[in-house]
């Protein structure tokens, strides 16, 4: 039975933990709020993220990191990818030489422009067959409830991906290989921005052919940015890619689609983030995404429209209007 240490008990780190249990693993949460490890260990359930879900009895819970990481062989990182880089360095200390570390998380770093799998190598100076990325249409409440799903785990060492593929292969859970790590968190990082376009529309009352023309386009948009930068076409259309933005933009389960959905209704930014405590990373990663995309001399439309629209400066309507008026191209350009 492998060890792994999981840091992060919200929605995703509590529910792949059950991933990573059900796959035969012994498995030890780090949570920021010792109320919720204690409800973890004590009434096995984490019923702030996850309520009426029972854990099972190889996942346990810990405030103290050094804990959370005793004997471990991997860690799984679920948590902001904001505030990443900064809870990494309190962690850094307590990581062993050889640890593999894996990120669940799917944004990018404001101002650096950074994935997570570049704040993984900065912070710890760890080599590319250390650092490991899991991304794809993984709902965590489907995920908890065992629906069956896939996944594709990256590494840059294929030996390395492979081992860790085996770590969360559960009865419910087929994860796939992949060495391109970098278009996995690309396409990790965008659906969660066309998501956010996908809910203003659906929160002004447009029906399937405006979802599906955003989420298209938005395909187009992550795809010519990530291969701009050196991604495989093929993983833009595989789980981590076409796969994750049809979840996405499809359930009223994202937190993401979600937050789109409610600016489209007319709640601004702020009322959105003061009426929940779970992280919709696209509302911040649509800068960086455009960022990297400017930096990048890519066009990316849908970006910088979400971008305007969460900084208030124009509205979802506005954001629509615009998209049919742009200046008409060829759909391959
Ligand atoms: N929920 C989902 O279905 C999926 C989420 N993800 C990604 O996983 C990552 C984590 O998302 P969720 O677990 O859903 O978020 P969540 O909002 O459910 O939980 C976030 C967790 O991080 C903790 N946290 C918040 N701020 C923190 C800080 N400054 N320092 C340390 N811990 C902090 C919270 O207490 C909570 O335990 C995100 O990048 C998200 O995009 C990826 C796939 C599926
Ligand atoms: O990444 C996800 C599904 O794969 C979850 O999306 P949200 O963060 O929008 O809930």
């Amino acid at each position: 039975m492998s060890k792994i240490a999981v840091f992060g008990a919200g929605s995703w780190g509590t529910a792949f933990s059950m991933v990573l249990a059900d796959a035969g693993n012994d498995v030890t949460i780090w949570g920021r709020r010792e109320e919720v490890c204690a409800t973890i260990n004590e009434r096995r359930e984490n019923s702030d993220y996850l309520p009426g879900i029972a854990l099972p009895p190889t996942v346990t819970a810990t405030h103290d990191p050094e804990q959370a990481l005793a004997g471990a062989e991997a860690v799984v990182f679920a948590t902001p990818s904001q505030t990443f880089r900064q809870n990494l360095g309190e962690w850094k200390a307590f990581l062993s030489d050889d640890i593999v570390m894996i990120s669940l998380m799917k944004g990018v770093e404001l101002g650096t422009l950074s994935r997570m799998s570049e704040v993984m190598a900065d912070v710890t100076g760890a080599g590319p067959d250390r650092i490991a990325v899991v991304s794809g249409p993984n709902l965590a409440k489907e995920i908890a409830r065992r629906e069956p799903a896939a996944s594709v785990v990256a590494c840059a060492d294929e030996e390395v991906a492979k081992r860790l593929q085996a770590l969360c292969h559960s009865p419910s859970f087929r994860p796939y290989t992949s060495v391109d790590v970098l278009g996995c968190e690309l396409g990790g990082a965008y659906k969660n921005v066309v998501a956010l376009s996908v809910g203003m529309a659906v929160g002004l009352g447009f029906g399937d052919n405006t979802t599906a023309s955003v989420i298209t386009r938005g395909l187009a948009e992550t795809a010519r940015l990530a291969m701009a930068l050196g991604a495989n076409p093929l993983t833009l259309m595989g789980l981590a890619g076409l796969g994750d933005l049809v979840a996405t933009c499809s359930s009223p389960l994202s937190r993401n689609r979600t937050f789109g959905e409610k600016l489209g209704q007319g709640m601004t930014t702020d009322e959105i983030y003061a009426s929940t405590r779970q992280v919709a990373e696209g509302a911040k990663s649509c800068s960086s995404l455009l960022a990297l995309a400017q930096q990048t001399g890519i066009d990316a439309p849908i970006a910088e429209h979400v971008d305007a629209v969460v900084a208030g400066k124009i509205t979802a309507t506005d954001m629509m209007q615009s998209f049919v008026a742009r200046d008409t191209k060829a759909e391959t350009d």
